[in-house]
């Protein structure tokens, strides 16, 4: 089915967060839609199925004009949406969620279990999914929920299909899965819509790219451009690709952790016979496949685990025992890696999220009072300093476009007085601009002496932050290398080997 968005307008108050975009897309190709944080990418496709109605501008299926008042239309139209945030029931099974998707939009065979079983082997078969469809969602792992939302939306004959970031939450294989589901569906002739801030994918799967910027587009380009080109054409100025990093100025071993041992409520061990150190002025960054322990890690020198053992010492202080309140008194920075659930309060402003952990301190209250004029005027520094785009800073942080809420968090996270930062994931989502600045931050925040623990499931990332390179399998530690070590010597040591010379 042939696509075309003609001249959508969508605005939110005065600003205009799409501006007469057009847009064709053929069945059989896969159209990546590229654009910084807060072009309107989201906002388009929230459109397109029917979230949103559009105050100018048409939506063109095989030529005829749509009506969209609601995603049911969309859907009964043939447009498929695969979410980020998936939205599965997680205690259901996979044939369960199906049925309930279809269900929704009173689909024949709606409500037949049986039929629902067979509609998953069916679609399963002729994809080579791999799904199961008595298996429970909840215990499967991220890429395979994600295959079920793209079942779902082919199970009710979805002929366009809007990926958006969907390899945001994916491991470096779950993506390559998932570019090869993506190219057998276009060889299938579905229209593909692909938004995604990783150029390497986009010129990977790409047949045509289209970028837009401040919500209008800016041009199209073609796949075999470069990550310079493409970035340069997003951003509106040249991007610096690399991280600029002299060598650590190393101070005092800062961080001492010691025979960590995580454990769950049911017993599970998370982290184990993990000792480690950090000197002041170092950047330690964590590589791994996502689930090998990271999360407990972080979450551990955070106080967010109950069952923790063995010793988190912060400039001579124990940690292990003390209130999440207590840590980040300490000086503590946490860039979490779900900022939805843990870095943000949506219906609060952004002025508000800015000074969430510090609206019991100075310079903000004084003898009791809000100082609202501080606030005001750090608030505005903040939001201009990290670029976030946003009409103000009393903006609804939940209203800000995914890369940049990301960018309030980091923002708040880094301006305060630091002894430790833990990032975790710190530019998930986030465009290549903001990458360049997030990452010139990170290390200016190393360079003032602070010890800097990053995790990320980027490659990329690692090596360009790391003064040591920290390897995590299955809760324990593989190995710590340098950040020179080669690429292939990282990935193996990721799926648990350890190679000569490592210092574990
Ligand atoms: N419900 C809303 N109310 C008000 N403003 C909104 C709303 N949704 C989005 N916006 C604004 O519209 C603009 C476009 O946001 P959108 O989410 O479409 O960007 P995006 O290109 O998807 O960005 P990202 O790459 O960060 O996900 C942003 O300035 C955003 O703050």
């Amino acid at each position: 089915m042939k696509l075309e968005l003609r001249g959508i307008t969508k605005r939110f108050g005065t600003l205009t967060a799409n501006d007469r975009i057009s847009l064709t897309v053929e069945p059989g190709e896969i159209h990546c839609l590229l654009g910084e944080n807060g072009a309107g990418k989201s906002t388009l496709m929230n459109v397109l199925y029917g979230l949103y109605r559009a105050d100018e501008g048409e939506i063109v299926l095989n030529d005829e004009v749509q009506h969209f008042t609601g995603p049911g239309d969309a859907m009964a139209a043939g447009i498929g949406m695969v979410h980020q945030h998936f939205m599965l029931i997680p205690v259901f099974t996979v044939a369960e969620n199906v049925m309930l998707g279809n269900e929704a939009t009173g689909f024949a065979g709606s409500l037949d279990l049986e039929a629902s079983r067979q509609r998953v082997v069916e679609i399963s078969e002729r994809f080579g999914f791999h799904v199961n469809p008595d298996s429970v969602v909840e215990e499967l792992p991220v890429g395979v929920q994600q295959r079920v939302e793209i079942i779902k939306a082919l199970s009710r004959d979805a002929e366009v299909l809007v990926f958006d970031e969907p390899t945001a939450v994916l491991t470096p294989q779950e993506t390559d899965e998932l570019m090869g589901i993506m190219r057998q569906l276009k060889e299938a002739g579905k229209a593909i819509v692909f938004i995604t801030h990783k150029l390497r994918e986009v010129r990977e799967v790409a047949d045509k790219i289209t970028v837009i910027r401040l919500g209008k587009v800016v041009g199209e380009a073609e796949p075999t451009a470069s990550n310079k080109e493409l970035a340069a054409m997003m951003v509106g100025r040249p991007v610096e690709l690399t991280v600029r990093k002299g060598p650590p100025k190393l101070g005092d071993e800062a961080l001492i952790v010691t025979d960590l041992r995580v454990i769950d409520h049911l017993g599970h061990v998370h982290v184990d016979d993990i000792s480690f150190t950090i000197k002041r002025g170092e950047v330690l960054a964590v590589a791994g496949v996502q689930g090998n322990g990271q999360t407990e890690l972080t979450e551990a020198l955070l106080g967010l685990q109950d069952h923790v053992t063995g010793s988190i010492e912060l400039d001579g202080h124990q940690l292990v025992g003390r209130s999440v309140r207590q840590i980040l008194d300490a000086g503590v920075g946490f860039i979490p890696e779900d900022r939805q659930t843990d870095g943000l309060v949506g219906p609060m402003t952004i002025a508000e999220n800015f000074m969430l952990d510090r609206s019991h301190t100075e310079p903000f209250v004084r003898r009791g009072t809000l100082q609202l004029d501080t606030l005001e005027k750090f608030a505005t520094k903040l939001l201009k300093q990290y670029d976030v785009r946003a009409p103000g800073i009393t903006t609804p942080a939940g209203q800000l476009s995914g890369g940049n809420q990301q960018k309030v968090v980091v923002a708040r996270e880094l301006s305060r007085d630091l002894r430790l930062l833990v990032a975790a994931q710190p530019t998930r989502g986030v465009d290549v601009g903001s990458i360049e600045f997030i990452h010139t931050q990170i290390v200016a925040t190393r360079d003032s002496g602070v010890p800097v623990l990053v995790v990320s499931t980027e490659l990329d990332e690692v090596v360009a932050l790391a003064d040591r390179i920290m390897v995590l399998y299955r809760g324990h530690i593989v190995g710590i290398v340098p950040p020179d070590t080669p690429r292939e010597v990282l990935g193996l040591m990721m799926t648990g080997e350890r190679p000569e010379g490592a210092v574990a």
